[in-house]
């Protein structure tokens, strides 16, 4: 529990019980639905005989049924169990279901996530709310997806997420989703619905709150002033009323001070603009094709194995050295390899000192596959080999690991390779982690382009094809140029496979130098 958001999987997982609780709300409607058409009967039964004859107690049958629906009948309708039961049966069944639902902290991540893809390609919340994924910058809007079906969100929707920036004290981002919440909930007022958590007034709270905390004056005033409307009753709000409007005659222009909110710290601040910019591309680089040392040829060199069923190899970049081998699996093994990682996903953790944890700049959930798992890994094994010309048996490369990313899921920017003495990736004893094979396992809609900030490029999530890069000179110094990422996935369900190759093992195979260059 508390681990849906974090991979695409798992949320898709989260259908069935919902199905369950689809099935249990039709058995109590239905239910809901006999039993007022009985009531319904009765009503209009006496109804009708109050209206039909001018003296309906001469006849002894009517008087006689008087007498007994007002003795028997109506007790009985009155006191009826079968609403009581009808509700029983749909409570009961939740509870069965209820340890299968997500938790508190999943819609937490998930409403981060709409942040942080909100931030990562410049979204409108005002368009999000209205379900199009559109840039704005200035006055130009850009569509980066066009969904097929236009989901929108509601008023209650809007509100939780802002509520969770809320609750954190992130008012760069409660704001707009607050904002956002009171116009839905207004253009619907009145308009009561069962599954809503939250109301107009909730929202005008939280919103002028937040308002004030970031020392906008005037907008906390005003929408005190529209809360009062509503609740005229609610002391704390005409206290705070009060409080505004003192604060504004104290100091007039606090009305017009409009105070730039500064977006929360993140990690990685220096590199984080750039950062964004290659994932705004999508993996699209308009200028980089016309580099001649840059080119795409057909790999057979040093493998019998390749003679036989060449790869298309593309160079990206050459410092760092990034190649992408179009089509290096099928549609079949890439299916094969999700399947058998599946059920040994787990929630993604990074080094940090001589730990593993959960981050949040790392939202995915993985699986280390050992080569007895399956043949298929075998032979992908002896692909990455000759491909590469490098050793992958154990324990000159790691096993294995398949990832599967969550809403918005992504890895900020960071290393491969250790950067401290200390780190966990030197339990193995084969040194460090020198070169990375990642696969792509998926396609996805929209985002998850993996970034190379200092290289200033982002490669594309290309189904089937397979991303090779140094991650140490040949001196066995870390290469710097090769800090990278995986953006946030805005529309799809991505996944990729990494074989970390390491240092030992590969002495003749990439000889070393002491030219820190190389
Ligand atoms: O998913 C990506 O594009 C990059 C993943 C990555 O860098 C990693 O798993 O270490
Ligand atoms: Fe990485």
């Amino acid at each position: 529990r508390g681990d849906t958001f974090s991979a695409l999987t798992s949320v898709a997982r989260a259908l069935a019980p919902e199905r369950r609780l689809l099935g249990l709300l039709r058995r109590y409607l239905r239910g809901e639905e006999a039993r007022l058409r009985d009531l319904t009967r009765f009503y209009d039964k006496v109804l009708s005989l109050h209206e039909d004859s001018a003296t309906p107690v001469s006849n002894p049958l009517l008087a006689f049924t008087l007498i007994k629906r007002l003795q028997s009948d109506w007790k009985n309708v009155v006191h009826s169990l079968e609403a009581s039961e009808n509700i029983r049966a749909l409570k009961d069944g939740y509870e069965k279901v209820e340890q299968d639902l997500p938790a508190f902290e999943d819609l937490e991540g998930a409403a981060r996530a709409l942040m942080r893809l909100q931030d990562v390609y410049m979204l409108s919340v005002k368009g999000l709310a209205r379900g199009v994924f559109q840039r704005v910058t200035g006055c130009a809007v850009t569509d980066l997806y066009s969904p097929r079906r236009l989901f929108s969100l509601t008023g209650d929707d809007c509100f939780q997420v802002g509520k969770v920036a809320y609750d954190m004290g992130d008012y760069y981002h409660a704001i707009p989703w607050l904002e956002e919440a009171v116009s839905l909930f207004r253009g619907s007022y009145g308009e009561w619905k069962t599954e809503d958590e939250a109301s107009l007034e909730d929202a005008l709270d939280h919103l002028a709150f937040a308002y004030f905390q970031v020392g906008n004056i005037s907008c906390a005033l005003s929408l005190s002033r529209e809360f009062l409307l509503y609740s005229p009753d609610n002391k704390r709000m005409a206290r705070n009323v009060l409080k505004y409007e003192k604060l504004l005659a104290e100091s007039p222009n606090q009305a017009a001070a409009e105070a730039v909110i500064q977006r929360p710290n993140v990690p990685h601040l220096q590199t984080r603009d750039t950062y964004e910019e290659l994932c705004q591309t999508l993996g699209s680089q308009p200028t980089h094709y016309q580099i001649p040392s840059l080119y795409c040829s057909y790999e057979t060199s040093s493998s019998p194995y390749l003679l036989l069923q060449p790869v298309r190899k593309e160079v990206i970049h050459l410092e760092p050295y990034v190649v992408l081998y179009h089509d290096f699996v099928s549609d079949t093994e890439a299916q094969k390899i999700r399947g058998l990682a599946e059920p040994w996903l787990q929630r993604s953790v990074v080094a940090s000192g001589e730990k593993q944890l959960p981050v949040e700049y790392r939202i995915s959930k993985s699986a280390w596959l050992k080569d007895t798992v399956d043949p298929v890994l075998v032979t992908l094994d002896h692909r990455i080999a000759s491909l590469t010309g490098l050793d992958v048996q154990p324990p000159y490369a790691e096993y294995l690991q398949v990832v599967n990313y969550g809403i918005g899921g992504h890895y900020e920017p960071h290393f491969d390779h250790a950067t401290s003495p200390t780190s966990p990736l030197y339990r193995m004893n084969s040194g460090n982690r020198v070169a990375t094979f990642m696969i792509y396992l998926s396609s996805v809609e929209a985002g998850g382009a993996t970034a190379f900030i200092y290289g200033n490029f982002s490669v594309p999530v290309v189904k089937n094809a397979a991303l090779f890069w140094w991650n140490l000179h040949r001196s066995g110094e870390g290469d710097g140029d090769t800090l990278h990422a995986g953006c946030p996935v805005l529309v799809g369900d991505k996944w990729v496979a990494n074989k970390w190759i390491h240092e030992y093992g590969q002495e003749f195979r990439r000889p070393c130098s002491s030219s820190p260059e190389d």
